[in-house]
């Protein structure tokens, strides 16, 4: 075996993945805020005074909207972390509408089976998991930042359904059995094991507009919950661009 003992050249070498690694650093520093619809991208934008640093996108309602759309942004390069970010629904005696949620956990609450004796989900079934964890110093330094500037700010489990909970019976059913339970969404989990296929941290920021329970649309304040998701935003680019 030949012996390349040019020190030099093996400094030189990890002298340039160095490098490298710093301008890749450099070039993945941009935060990837996913929403399910337009109007949630349009609030997060106008919170936004520079957007440039965010890319910000309406990937669709659902899981899989969410899944597929966080990962085909991430597949061009350059994000360093997701955030899933729109309304939602709050649990009662957790989050009102009106509320800003960061989630400390992100959780697939219907991915598992039926069975006669109740709910068995992926975990408890031995399929993987049907969590996905959350960066938890900076979903603190977020929720930390809400309240600093005055608005209403709680952490707490986000559920990811597929079915929008329209009885108290499942809402109930709901927070016995994830005890955390604190809003009620539709993407968090696809946007999050996007990010987590990536390496990527996820957070998960929901404005609630409405009361997980019996269908009421008429209760719903969306148009409130859409202003204070802007207002999340206005007080957040120091946190989540640092
Ligand atoms: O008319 C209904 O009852 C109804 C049925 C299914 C979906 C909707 C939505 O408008 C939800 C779509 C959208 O909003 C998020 N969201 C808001 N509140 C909730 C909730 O209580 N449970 C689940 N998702 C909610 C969700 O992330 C979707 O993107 C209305």
């Amino acid at each position: 075996m030949i012996n390349t003992s040019h020190a030099g050249a093996g400094e030189g070498n990890r002298d340039n993945d160095k490098a490298n690694d710093k301008a890749n650093d450099k070039a993945n520093d941009k935060v990837l805020i996913v929403t399910a619809v337009e109007a949630e991208r349009d609030a997060v934008l106008r919170g936004l005074n520079d957007p440039q640093r965010f890319g910000v996108l309406a990937v669709g309602v659902g899981a899989a909207n969410a899944a597929a759309g966080t990962a085909k942004a991430l597949a061009a390069g350059g994000y360093r972390l997701v955030i899933s970010a729109g309304i939602g629904g709050g649990f009662q005696g957790k989050a009102a509408v009106g509320t800003i949620v960061v989630a400390d956990a992100i959780i697939a609450a219907d991915l598992g089976a039926e069975t006669p004796d109740g709910f068995l989900s992926l975990d408890e079934l031995g399929f993987g998991s049907a969590s996905v964890e959350v960066n938890k110093e900076l979903a603190h330094k977020v929720k930390a930042a809400l309240v600093e500037a005055g608005l209403d700010a709680c952490l707490g489990a986000v559920l990811t359904v597929s079915t929008v909970t329209g009885t108290a019976e499942t809402a109930s059913r709901l927070a016995a059995r994830i005890p955390g339970a604190t809003a009620e969404v539709m993407e968090g989990h696809g946007a999050a094991v996007a990010a987590a296929s990536f390496g990527l941290p996820v957070l998960e920021l929901r404005a609630i507009s409405n009361a997980v329970g019996p269908r009421d649309r008429s209760a719903w304040r969306v148009k409130e919950a859409l202003e204070q998701l802007e207002a999340a935003f206005a007080n957040l680019q120091e946190v989540i661009s640092s």
